[in-house]
């Protein structure tokens, strides 16, 4: 196999074509918005929602009807050419890279929304040689629209083969800007007996041990405590390193239960606490939960920044409420305080909230 040298890797693979960038910036993303652009009711709502949440995700992929693949292309043209996004970002999610769609989909939207374009999805990326392909022809199309900055990747990892490959689809490419989990192409490929989009299964568990009766042996009752386990931890903890790895972002994906908004939640929150930086929303009543969830408490800010404050120049020792605080716990609290600070800078009610808690002297 051949490797690239260091000084490759940060040249454009096309002449004319913007410089690949050495890091991704840390743009608030909580929330990727999915909407169906061929979907008039829907399209027509996406200008209200710029500035309410962080990405706004034009959908061409799979829950388009094959029927609708052009209109949703050419609806989201016209939407991204009359809309001002302000500190909302745009991204896409093409077709697979084997659909008789997907060229048309780069070829279309590279020329006329390149400009205005911040990310592009890949579903269903394999291994490197995915990323390759896409990094390759953006970087063509972007030379020829004059473009000036490089449209960034995001890979979806959505079948077994990615994810054992995932550390090298991480590092296939300066543009890859994270990852997001696919729960429901993940179970089929994996051929797990889920048929739910993301969430739990309530025959994945574990169950209290038999306890014994009076002559000592064993009551083997179905009547125990159960605890339902967690069908995704060993992959979202698995695509977590590897984003970390590389410096790049993790993401869940969709939680395909709308109604049940409290699961949502969980679901979301296990992952903000495992390290993802943003979700999906499939409908408007998830944003309010994927930002709520992905935005750092005011109880942890307030802890943080007490930590922050007591370690002065951040070395040695100290007690907090009966706690041991050092180097490593205050880059845990750093890890809060400098979201918080990311976020509070496109969200004003966030701000504001985080300003009103009262920071301890140092
Ligand atoms: C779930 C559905 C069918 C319920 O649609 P509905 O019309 O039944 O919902 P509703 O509650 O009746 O809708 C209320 C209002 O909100 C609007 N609305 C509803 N949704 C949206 C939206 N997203 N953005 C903007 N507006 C929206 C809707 O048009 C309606 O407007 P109205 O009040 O004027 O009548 C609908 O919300 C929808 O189609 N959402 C997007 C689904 C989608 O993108 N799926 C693909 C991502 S998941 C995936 O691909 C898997 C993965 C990763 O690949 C893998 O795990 O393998
Ligand atoms: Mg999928």
């Amino acid at each position: 196999m051949s490797h690239k040298s260091a000084k490759d890797f940060f040249r454009p693979l096309a002449v004319g074509a913007p410089l690949p960038l050495r890091e991704i910036p840390a743009r608030p993303s909580r929330a990727i918005h999915f909407f169906d652009p061929s979907n008039e009711k829907m399209a027509a709502k996406i200008p209200a929602m710029v500035g309410t949440v962080d990405v706004l995700l034009g959908n061409l992929e799979d829950a388009i009807k094959a029927d609708n693949k052009v209109a949703a292309r050419e609806g989201l043209v016209r939407i991204a050419q009359s809309t001002d996004f302000g500190p909302t970002q745009l991204w896409t999610r093409i077709n697979a890279l084997d659909s008789p769609w997907v060229l048309d989909d780069l070829t279309t939207l590279v020329p006329a929304i390149g400009d205005k374009l911040d990310v592009i999805m890949v579903p269903k990326v394999q291994g490197a040689e995915d990323i390759h392909y896409v990094d390759r022809i953006l970087a063509q199309l972007e030379a020829k629209a004059g473009l000036e900055r490089p449209i960034l990747i995001h890979a979806i990892l959505e079948t077994a083969r990615g994810v054992a490959n995932v550390e090298e689809i991480c590092g296939a490419s300066p543009r890859m800007q994270g990852l997001s989990l696919g729960p429901a192409d993940l179970a089929a490929d994996r051929k797990m007996k889920t048929t739910r989009v993301g969430g739990g299964h309530p025959g994945y568990l574990v169950r209290e041990d038999a306890p014994r009766d009076a002559d000592g042996g064993f009551r083997y009752d179905a009547d125990r405590f159960r605890f339902q386990q967690d069908l995704w931890h060993y992959t979202m903890a698995k695509m977590v390193d590897a984003c970390a790895t590389h410096g790049i972002y993790p993401y869940w994906g969709p939680f395909g239960d709308i109604k049940d908004t409290v699961a949502c939640e969980d679901q979301f929150r296990n992952a903000f606490l495992l390290g993802c930086v943003g979700a999906w929303s499939l409908h408007p009543v998830q944003i309010e939960i994927a930002n709520r969830v992905f935005s750092p408490s005011v109880e942890d800010i307030a802890h943080a920044r007490r930590v922050v404050a007591a370690m002065g120049d951040g070395t040695g020792a100290v007690m907090i409420d009966g706690k041991m605080e050092d180097d490593a716990s205050l880059k845990q609290c750093l890890v809060l305080v400098e979201l918080a600070e990311e976020l509070a800078a496109i969200d004003p009610v966030l701000k504001a909230t985080y300003d009103a808690i009262e920071t301890p002297e140092a």
